[in-house]
């Protein structure tokens, strides 16, 4: 197998620097004098009986984690000493001296200047301790931590620090003063102290002047922008399905340190990254690509076993250290099998306008992706042990942060940014000139639709705003492709009454094909997503559409045009949602589906009446007078929803009166209907259906007026065919089954609810029909007696 450019890019970065993580020394003790208020000067070596006095003085020491600071004596036993308390001087050259030479052997730029601030003082009394830890980075400069361990007679409170898998440990000295400086993202401990007394300062390191790394150097450089560019000229399968295969949008590096956003920038990389960074950057200059930083979240799932069934022998555990870990909860030990799945989301990079991070958002394909450390030899944030569940193996999740150097063609830019930032690209595209705009939104092409409808199930506030960019941006390009393609993606349900203005702007300019086109799109006509009677679609027709039509008026031409087109579709959504909800077997969906269509029938006669669309208000009218009486169930809520009538000409035109005369009649003829006699238990099977032996026998039982209960013995099949059949008509029939003798006995029985709901339904359809005389001003009716 070959191995692509990728990766020898990121194993040339691994051979070439080493990572030096912390770094010790040892000075004499002449250049620091020390004194606590309340103990005065503190001599060196410090005595026991001095170290004594000082704990007097101090405070459980507190410890950061994320954001919070917490005392807990489980994590970190020590005393700490108020800072306000502790006056060290330095001589000024030794401590610069002690500072180049921290600075050299961590390898941070040569230019920039490293200074050290005060922390605290720290008193171990033995049985205290200092768990692992990652010191937070309290200051934006801070890029580490130095230790300054005083002499002192005491056994145990080795201080141990780690990178990725290696450590380094360090023991205090008896004579001088140990050092030990380490980069702000290393875990570090102090080891239970035995005996005696253990007492350090504590500083933070911060970096700043000229941090510009030194140039990489040029051989090199050369060599990697000839991987980079084999990566960008090598094809990989498109992203969101099944898109053609092409060339890489980008590549991304994973870098070894860990960054706070804060702290992520050039010029403040730690250790191997810094060189990397500088190399990476200098190769992406000689090919004319563009370098950002970025941070990473990155999940792994391996699939895992607890190590004492697997086998049933302790395999290696992932954890080499045996150190209590408090951010997890997996077992131990784990036996980890394979990989079976490793995702990298981009969470923040560096702006288009150099060094400030922003968040971002994006899912990068495992063919951009490659590093010199594997993710696996980091310490996961958090974890998440699976069992075995069902079809699932046992799985082991894993988080991860890491940061990021991401390559990109200078080209690719925009596009890369706009996959991420719609809005931010829409903005940007209006500012340009329509040809550079025309190019530049040609990149977007292959993932546009993608990104935005991505988007859209998660943040509809911001979609909508993105779309009325969308909307201005159409117009600006000028180009009637362009503004299609940036439009595509929408859907009508974002078009509402305040878009009229700049809506209208649309097909003023690309004229009626290209807006019937694009409406046809954002309502899904013909297409395989369109579905009937969705609520949101309902929603928009019912709250936008009139508001909207009466807007785009306002745009005589090509204002009511679109208007026309838009009550066209509505009518047509609204149509096949109508027909659905009717063809419904179960008597409850179908009216529950035609009252919710009620407010979006009154929508679209208001529409049309607004637009003049008399031929779409007479072909709805058409369509509700052919229904079945069930269609007072829409109906009825759609002449409430109107505003009843005012003698204006909207209402009229809209045609509710003959709406409202075709539901009173309907009413009418119900209420006409003899009522049911006492004695009458005849109940009818809607035709249709099944019509095997079975459901004719139960026809025939439930037409007949006299019987009111069956005693029927039927197997269990039949028994099962029998009770669907009721359920799904919704008749007021019990069924029980009765486990005697083979086969077992149905017992179907007619409840009261045949009556019951009878009377219910006629007081609904006379206070419905009462309505509709008073408020529509119909000829009143006899009432029936
Ligand atoms: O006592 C030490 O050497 C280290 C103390 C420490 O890790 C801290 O204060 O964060
Ligand atoms: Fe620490």
């Amino acid at each position: 197998m070959t191995t692509v450019a990728r990766d020898r890019l990121a194993r040339m970065l691994r051979g070439d620097v080493a990572d030096v993580f912390s770094v010790a020394l040892t000075v004499s003790t002449d250049v620091l004098s020390l004194a606590v208020d309340g103990v005065g000067p503190v001599a060196f070596p410090v005595s026991s009986a001095r170290a004594q006095e000082l704990l007097g003085l101090g405070e459980p020491a507190r410890f950061g984690r994320g954001e919070e600071t917490l005392t807990d004596p489980g994590v970190r036993d020590t005393w700490e000493i108020p800072k306000e308390r502790v006056h060290a001087s330095w001589d000024d050259d030794e401590l610069n001296d002690i500072l180049t030479t921290v600075k050299d052997e961590l390898g941070l730029p040569i230019t920039a200047e490293l200074t050290a601030d005060l922390h605290s003082l720290l008193v171990y009394e033995p049985g205290q301790f200092f768990r692992a830890h990652q010191d937070s980075e309290k200051d934006d400069l801070m890029i580490g931590t130095l230790v300054v361990a005083l002499p002192s007679e005491h056994t145990g409170g080795e201080l141990v620090v780690r990178h990725l898998d290696e450590k380094n440990a360090y023991r205090g000295s008896t004579a001088g003063l140990s050092l030990v400086a380490f980069y702000a993202d290393c875990r570090h401990e102090v080891a239970r102290v035995r005996s005696g007394h253990r007492i350090a300062l504590t500083y933070n390191l911060l970096l700043s002047g000229d941090t510009a790394p030194s140039e990489g150097d040029e051989g090199a450089a050369g060599e990697l922008a000839g991987f980079l560019r084999e990566h960008f000229s090598t094809p990989v399968l498109g992203r969101y399905g099944a898109g053609p295969s092409g060339p890489p949008n980008r590549l991304v590096y994973l870098l070894d340190h860990e960054y706070t956003p804060r702290a992520l920038g050039w010029r403040r990389l730690k250790g191997a990254d810094a060189a990397r960074g500088s190399l990476v950057r200098a190769a992406a200059e000689v090919a004319g690509y563009e370098a950002v930083l970025a941070l990473a979240d990155i999940k792994t799932t391996h699939s895992a076993y607890e190590a004492d069934d697997y086998y049933g022998n302790r395999g290696r555990g992932y954890r080499d250290d045996g150190e209590e870990d408090e951010d997890t909860d997996d077992p131990a030990d784990l036996e980890i099998q394979e990989l079976i799945e490793s995702t990298v989301m981009l969470t923040h990079w560096t702006g288009p306008d150099g060094d400030r991070l922003e968040a971002t958002s994006l899912d990068v394909g495992e063919d951009e992706v490659c590093a010199s450390t594997g993710t696996d030899d980091f310490e996961p944030y958090t974890s998440d042990y699976e069992g075995y569940m069902g079809n699932w193996g046992n799985t082991l999740d894993r988080w991860y942060h890491r940061a990021a150097i991401v390559v990109w063609p200078r080209e690719q830019s925009f596009a890369n940014r706009a996959e991420t930032s719609p809005g931010w690209a829409l903005d940007a595209l209006a500012e340009m000139a329509p040809t550079d705009a025309q190019a530049a939104a040609a990149t977007l092409e292959p993932f546009w639709d993608g990104a935005l409808r991505l988007r859209t199930a998660e943040d509809s506030a911001r979609i909508s705003e993105t779309f009325g960019k969308a909307l201005r941006t159409a117009d600006a390009v000028a180009d009637a492709a362009t503004a299609s393609m940036l439009l595509r993606p929408f859907r009508v349900e974002y078009l509402t009454p305040s878009d009229a203005a700049p809506f209208v702007k649309l097909p003023g300019r690309y004229g009626r094909p290209w807006t019937e086109q694009l409406l046809r799109t954002w309502t899904g006509v013909g297409q395989p997503r369109w579905t009937v009677g969705g609520p949101e679609r309902g929603r928009w027709v019912a709250n936008s559409l009139p508001g909207l039509c009466a807007g785009l008026r306002a745009a005589p031409g090509v204002g009511e045009m679109a208007a026309r087109l838009l009550v066209g579709l509505a009518w047509t959504w609204l149509r096949e949602a109508i027909d659905g909800a009717a063809r419904s077997t179960s008597p409850r969906s179908r009216d529950g589906g035609l009252h919710a269509l009620g407010a979006p029938l009154a929508s679209v006669l208001t529409a049309a009446a607004t637009t003049g669309s008399a031929d779409t208000r007479d072909t709805v009218l058409d369509h509700v007078r052919r229904q079945q009486d069930a269609v007072t169930a829409l109906e009825m809520p759609a002449l409430r929803a109107a505003a009843a009538p005012t003698g204006d000409d909207t209402s009229h035109e809209a045609g509710f009166g003959d709406l409202a005369a075709d539901c009173a009649a309907r009413l009418r003829s119900r209420l006409a209907l003899p009522r049911r006699a006492a004695t009458d238990w005849s109940i009818t099977l809607a035709a249709g259906g099944c019509g095997c032996d079975l459901c004719e026998t139960l026809r025939g039982f439930l037409a007949d007026p006299s019987r009111r209960t069956l005693d029927w013995p039927l197997a269990e099949q039949r028994r099962r065919h029998v009770h669907s059949r009721i359920d799904a008509a919704e008749l007021p029939v019990s069924h029980v089954t009765r486990r005697q003798g083979r086969p077992y006995t149905l017992v179907l029985q007619k409840t009261d609810a045949l009556f019951t709901d009878e009377l219910t339904q006629r007081a609904r359809d006379q206070e419905d029909l009462d309505w509709l005389v008073a408020e529509w001003h119909l000829a009143p009716a006899p009432r029936t007696p």
